[in-house]
């Protein structure tokens, strides 16, 4: 079975059936740990006041349960009020920070600061201005909170791979849209790092903040237990403080798993009647670069990585760009797409200059760009999604694609759970459900085998057919394969340096991949981009890097 059909199941690998189930193998050693612990107390008769033994810590704490009760209660109360609140805050911080970069620059610094200061200088302060009851506890688990929260929400929602920002951008999402459908899902695992450092810290700073001025608690009962030397007593509010963390850590730890992408499959459902089945695509536009160039400007040095590039592109037309690394050829797509601007030069569609190229083209960039919490039929479903369609029918249309393009039983499928080959494919669906007739390729299968790219070549070549289509790649036998038309781009700064007419009816068959004149096609490409005698561009499954 080739890798493009082979659907990938998280399950139990062989090495995992050897391991221990979770935590099994910790209360083993924490067994261990007490057995030992009470056969030293018992053998050498050590003192209780100096290491009770684990049984008498467990009477001790019976005896005295009521009043250890009231004191835990007192501190879960803070450190969940704190941690919430913490939470909230956090989470507030987290999307100013991110909204402003002014507001960052100012702010986070002091955010940092701020964890440098000891709680036993911050309880005090708070205590004495908010009194001595269970406020001013929660309000200091809130302040040691805010912090691990701000800066994991912060860092996932800035770091979101750029290809699906890019993706869904020329979908046409908003802002607002990629804000809250992009980067706030991506940042969830982030925020769930930084929520469960909170949640552990919480209970030990409410007792510590007890500790330092409270009439109830866990602090309040370790002092008390100090100071009539019952040393069981404050080992048995030490146990119940680790039993407090423990069980926030978990509460933390099963609320990531209720909002896990798996949970949110949707299951199948048709079209509601009265709404169009499909958007007709619009048709196959054509399109005009004139002397296009785009410089960069990176610290001090200034990269041309276009100058001059003219291209004129019928209507349905599939034009591949080759070139060597570094000449442009995605700087030259994400203008065509919209994502960037020329610096001098401009695009004309269909003879009319376009202010902006967003909403123009469907564009599918180099990296994976698929949304990891979304199914199959989810990705492909924001297409519809972005331009208006209910979601119920935006699905139903994602599971025809996904159904007609062979994928159809891996609708529910989320990413992670697909081939590489599967993932290309579903990238591509969605790329087409734009129904946009202006196609722009960014190496869309270069991470790919041989044998599961040639596949998906043949696919491509059929499912482009009626579409303007630009193909950016390194592969010169995919690009005399798809193409009609072959680029070539010069080494930075890019420019044209010849033109390939391919001239093979489309959609292509893989017997092409055989005639002779594909071999002498990608001969004149390779001569064109000057590489070396004897690179071999004529083996059909080989790609011929360049
Ligand atoms: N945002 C940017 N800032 C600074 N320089 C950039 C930026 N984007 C691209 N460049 C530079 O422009 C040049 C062209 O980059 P581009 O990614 O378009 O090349 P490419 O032909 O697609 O490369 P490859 O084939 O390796 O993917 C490179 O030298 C790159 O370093």
């Amino acid at each position: 079975m080739s890798d493009d059909r082979r659907p990938r199941r998280p399950g139990p690998s062989t090495g995992a059936r050897a391991q221990w189930p979770g935590g099994a193998l910790a209360a083993v050693v924490l067994l261990g740990v007490v057995i030992v612990w009470q056969l030293v107390v018992t053998v050498f008769e050590v003192r209780p006041r100096v290491l009770p033994s684990p049984t008498r810590i467990v009477t001790a704490a019976m005896a005295d349960l009521p009043k250890l009760g009231r004191a835990v209660g007192v501190t879960a109360t803070e450190a969940l009020t704190g941690l919430v609140l913490g939470t909230v805050i956090g989470v507030a911080v987290a999307y100013c920070l991110f909204a402003s970069s002014v507001l960052e620059r100012a702010l986070y610094p002091v955010l940092v600061l701020s964890q440098a200061v000891p709680l036993i200088a911050v309880a005090p302060l708070v205590i004495i201005w908010f009194g001595f009851e269970m406020g001013s506890k929660a309000l200091v688990v809130a302040l040691y909170a805010v912090f691990p929260v701000a800066v994991a929400l912060l860092r996932g929602l800035k770091r979101v791979p750029p290809a699906q920002i890019s993706a869904t951008r020329t979908l046409g999402a908003s802002r607002m849209w990629i804000l809250l459908s992009v980067r706030t899902p991506h940042a969830a695992t982030h925020f769930f790092s930084g929520l469960r450092i909170a949640a552990t810290y919480a209970p030990a700073t409410a007792a510590t903040a007890e500790f330092l001025g409270a009439r109830a608690g866990l602090g309040v009962y370790l002092l008390s237990a100090q100071a009539s030397f019952r040393t069981d007593l404050v080992f048995a509010a030490a146990v119940a403080l680790t039993a407090l963390t423990l069980l926030l850590f978990g509460v933390v730890a099963a609320l990531e798993w209720l909002s896990a992408p798996r949970r949110f499959r949707r299951a199948s459902a048709p079209s509601p009647p009265g709404e169009p089945a499909e958007h007709p695509a619009t048709p196959a536009p054509a399109v005009r670069t004139e002397r296009l160039a785009r410089d960069f400007v990176a610290g001090r040095t200034r990269v041309a990585a276009l100058d001059g590039v003219s291209l004129e592109i019928g209507s349905g037309e599939f034009v591949a760009v080759v070139g060597p690394s570094g000449c442009g050829k995605t700087t030259l797509l994400n203008i065509l797409a919209g994502l960037d601007e020329p610096t001098a030069g401009r695009v004309l569609v269909d003879g009319r200059p376009v202010p902006s190229l967003l909403g123009v083209a469907a564009y599918m960039p180099q990296q994976d760009s698929l949304l990891p919490w979304r199914t199959a039929a989810g990705n492909v479903a924001v297409a519809a999604e972005l331009s208006g369609r209910s979601r119920r029918s935006a699905d139903d249309a994602a599971r025809r694609s996904l159904t007609d393009f062979g994928l159809g039983e891996f609708t529910e499928a989320l990413p992670e759970e697909l081939s590489g080959g599967m993932r290309s494919r579903v990238a591509f669906i969605r790329t087409a459900a734009t129904h946009r007739g202006l196609l722009l390729l960014d190496e869309p299968f270069a991470a790919l085998d041989s044998i599961t790219r040639s596949t998906l070549q043949t696919w491509l070549s059929a499912a482009s057919v009626g579409r303007t289509s630009v193909l950016v790649t390194h592969d010169i036998g995919e690009a005399v394969f798809l193409a009609d038309t072959v680029v070539v781009l010069s080494p930075r700064p890019g420019q044209v340096v010849g033109t390939v007419t391919v001239g093979f009816e489309r959609p292509r068959s893989p017997a092409l991949r055989r005639d002779e004149r594909y071999f002498r096609l990608c001969a004149e490409v390779s001569s064109l981009l000057a590489l070396p005698a004897g690179t071999d561009t004529n083996t059909p499954m080989e790609r011929t890097n360049i």
